[in-house]
């Protein structure tokens, strides 16, 4: 069973090399965590952070630039350790926090198959068996023998996105990433996203994008100045960050689907 506990957790980070006088102005701003000026400037980017997910937890996390929620996604990865107070994660953490981590340019498109499959927490013997279908899927062809390098953008996040949605993770940790891949191509890769996260034990994913949201998880948290504001089903947690309900123009289906989730719970 997959779990994770996080409890009175922050996340502070110590500026040595920060400008005072232009600190004045940052602690004047709207985006951000708190900066609390000690003899080291302070960026608080989590406070007091209480939450547990079980399996099948599959939540969204919302929130303005800067109001923590890279930082606590990677807190739930085990990236970071707290500062103060505890996380404890059960499971395997698949961490994608960006599609072009652990690639390599002067390798080929096969080897970095293989290659961002271990970073992933995949054997290499699961990765040899997954190879060709991710092949098949990225649609390049001759190219997986050419070195990285010579692939465009897109061709390397059809790659990326191939070998993403083929693991099979306990805990799976999205970053927004994702979204901004081309539209096209997302739309192939929609079934696969869908069927990587049913597999997954658990899904935390940072997004600013209600369709992806919608399709992907079912609960909400609204983090705002390090905290968490707000928690709970997705459409009104959703719906009260961005001042409207936003999932108005769903289909019956989708609607009934995403309230029986919330009921049911992770
Ligand atoms: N490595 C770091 N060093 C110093 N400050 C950091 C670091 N990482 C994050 N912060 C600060 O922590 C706060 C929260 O940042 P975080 O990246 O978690 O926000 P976010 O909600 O993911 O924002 P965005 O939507 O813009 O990506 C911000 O004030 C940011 O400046």
């Amino acid at each position: 069973m997959v779990s994770i506990e996080v409890r009175g957790a922050s996340v502070e980070f110590p500026i040595f090399d920060a400008k005072n006088r232009s600190l004045k102005k940052s602690v004047l701003g709207r985006a951000g965590g708190r900066i609390s000026e000690q003899k080291v400037p302070v960026v608080e980017a989590l406070r007091d952070i209480d939450l547990t997910l079980g399996e099948g937890a599959r939540v969204g996390l919302v929130g303005h630039n800067g109001a923590g929620k890279s930082t606590l996604l990677r807190l739930l990865a085990g990236i970071y350790e707290p500062t103060r107070g505890r996380a404890s994660i059960r499971g395997r953490v698949a961490p994608v926090f960006d599609l072009a981590v652990g690639m390599d340019p002067e390798i080929s498109g096969y080897e970095n198959i293989l290659i961002r499959g271990l970073f992933l927490g995949m054997t290499r013997r699961e990765m040899e068996r997954r190879v060709d279908e991710i092949a098949d899927f990225s649609e390049l062809g001759d190219y997986l023998n050419m070195p990285l390098r010579t692939y465009s953008t897109g061709m390397r996040v059809r790659l990326a996105l191939g070998v993403v949605t083929s693991i099979d993770p306990e805990i799976l940790i999205l970053d927004e990433g994702i979204g901004a891949v081309d539209a096209a191509f997302l739309e192939k890769a929609r079934d696969r996203l869908r069927d990587l996260v049913g597999r997954s034990g658990m899904l935390v994913f940072a997004s600013h994008s209600d369709e992806f949201l919608v399709e992907l998880c079912d609960t909400a948290i609204w983090m705002d100045g390090g905290v968490i504001r707000e928690q709970g089903p997705l459409r009104d947690v959703v719906s009260h960050y961005k001042g409207r309900d936003v999932f108005e123009n769903l289909s019956p289906e989708t609607i009934e689907r995403l309230e029986r989730a919330s009921v049911t719970g992770p």
